[in-house]
């Protein structure tokens, strides 16, 4: 039985975790911690664990202390919260697995750059591995630090990845058009994320300055084989969950419908969360469950290949991510209690 830890357990993506943990036949919740609802039960703050789940919320203090009973560390905290945790769980030989941003990129100074923060742990960043398992499989097995994909990097990256991967568009005329529900912006409270501030309203947000524009760049770059640059607008939508990525980019050679779904196929035919779907991906198809569809259409009239995406931004986009991830470090099947399906409507 592995013993885990989560930080941040009482956040959305915190709870999302425990959902799929408590399904998973080798894991044990040992700890689970909080800021504002310490020494209050789990179950009193998500109800529906009532009868399910006994843990009682410790602060990030007393979970300091229990590092020592665990092998895996999963951290949902803001950013900037997990560098010392990282640091004193890795000395003890427990794996951590990130679903923030604190090790996605690569450099200290594009940290601070784009997060506003001194990175307290720039030694770490060259050993985690980005933990988008389509891509990086190989490196996550061995690997001690994952750093788990932001939600609209992960729909993005898994849209444009043949593409870049095949050379097939010119990475200057990439154009991402993304929409979140507001699950994305936590639980924390929040005026932008009231019900009347976005209920019947759609709003782009962080235009030509949203953190996870490096983030996707640099997944790209590697892919393409070159440093590139995207636009990137993210669009907040009122609905629970879900990110829907519009991705744009310009053919450099002529390509049918049918060839570009044939290099879809081909680059996605073992990956068991994701669909390449004949229709135009919605995201009530994926919401609930693990899986990215994605959808690819020529525009012969303007010479560009527009490929849709859509996952659910609290799973394919942070928990189930981070329990694949999970999966895949410590030799569990990888699809082990995340093959679940959309429940819509
Ligand atoms: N929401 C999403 O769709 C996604 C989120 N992520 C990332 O996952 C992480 C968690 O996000 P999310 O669950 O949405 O956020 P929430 O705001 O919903 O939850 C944050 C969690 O961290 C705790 N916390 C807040 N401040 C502190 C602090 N100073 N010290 C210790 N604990 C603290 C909160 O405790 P309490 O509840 O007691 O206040 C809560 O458990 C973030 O890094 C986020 O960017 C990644 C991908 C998608
Ligand atoms: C709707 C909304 O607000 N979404 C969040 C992204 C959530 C996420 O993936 O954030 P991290 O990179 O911090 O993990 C945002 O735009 O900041």
């Amino acid at each position: 039985m592995i013993q885990a830890g989560i930080l941040g357990a009482t956040g959305y993506a915190g709870q999302q975790l425990i959902w799929f943990l408590l399904r998973h036949p080798s894991i044990r919740l040992n700890f689970l911690s909080s800021h504002n609802h310490t020494d209050i039960s789990f179950h009193h703050i998500y109800q529906q664990y009532a009868g399910f789940i006994q843990n009682v919320c410790i602060d990030m203090h007393a979970a300091e202390e229990k590092l020592s009973d665990i092998d895996v560390l999963f951290i949902a905290l803001p950013h900037g919260k997990a560098f010392d945790i990282t640091k004193k769980a890795l000395d003890l030989g427990v794996k951590v697995i990130d679903l923030g941003a604190d090790f996605r990129l690569k450099s200290a100074d594009a940290y601070k750059a784009w997060y506003g923060l001194e990175h307290e742990a720039e030694h770490l960043l060259s050993t985690a591995v980005y933990g988008l398992p389509e891509i990086y499989r190989d490196q996550i097995p061995t690997a001690s630090l994952v750093a788990n994909p932001g939600c609209y990097p992960t729909a993005s990256i898994l849209a444009l990845a043949p593409l870049l991967k095949n050379h097939l568009i010119d990475p200057a005329s990439i154009i991402i058009d993304a929409k979140s529900g507001v699950s994305g912006a936590g639980r924390a409270a929040n005026i932008a994320t009231l019900f009347t501030e976005c209920n019947e309203s759609i709003k782009a947000y962080g235009v030509a300055s949203h953190r996870h524009t490096p983030e996707i760049e640099e997944i790209l770059a590697t892919l393409y084989g070159k440093e590139l640059v995207i636009s990137f607008t993210p669009h907040l939508v009122p609905m629970n969950r879900g990110i829907l990525a519009t991705c744009y980019g310009n053919l450099l050679e002529k390509q049918s419908q049918s060839q570009l779904y044939e290099i879809y196929n081909a680059y996605y035919q073992d990956e068991y969360f994701v669909r390449i779907v004949e229709t135009l991906p919605e995201t009530r198809w994926v919401k609930g469950s693990n899986l990215c569809d994605i959808g690819v259409k020529v525009d012969e009239r303007t010479g560009r290949v527009i490929v849709v995406s859509a996952i659910d931004n609290l799973i394919k986009g942070a928990a189930g991510q981070a329990v694949q991830n999970m999966n895949l470090m410590f030799g569990f099947k990888e699809q082990e209690s995340l093959d679940v399906l959309s429940m819509t409507p």
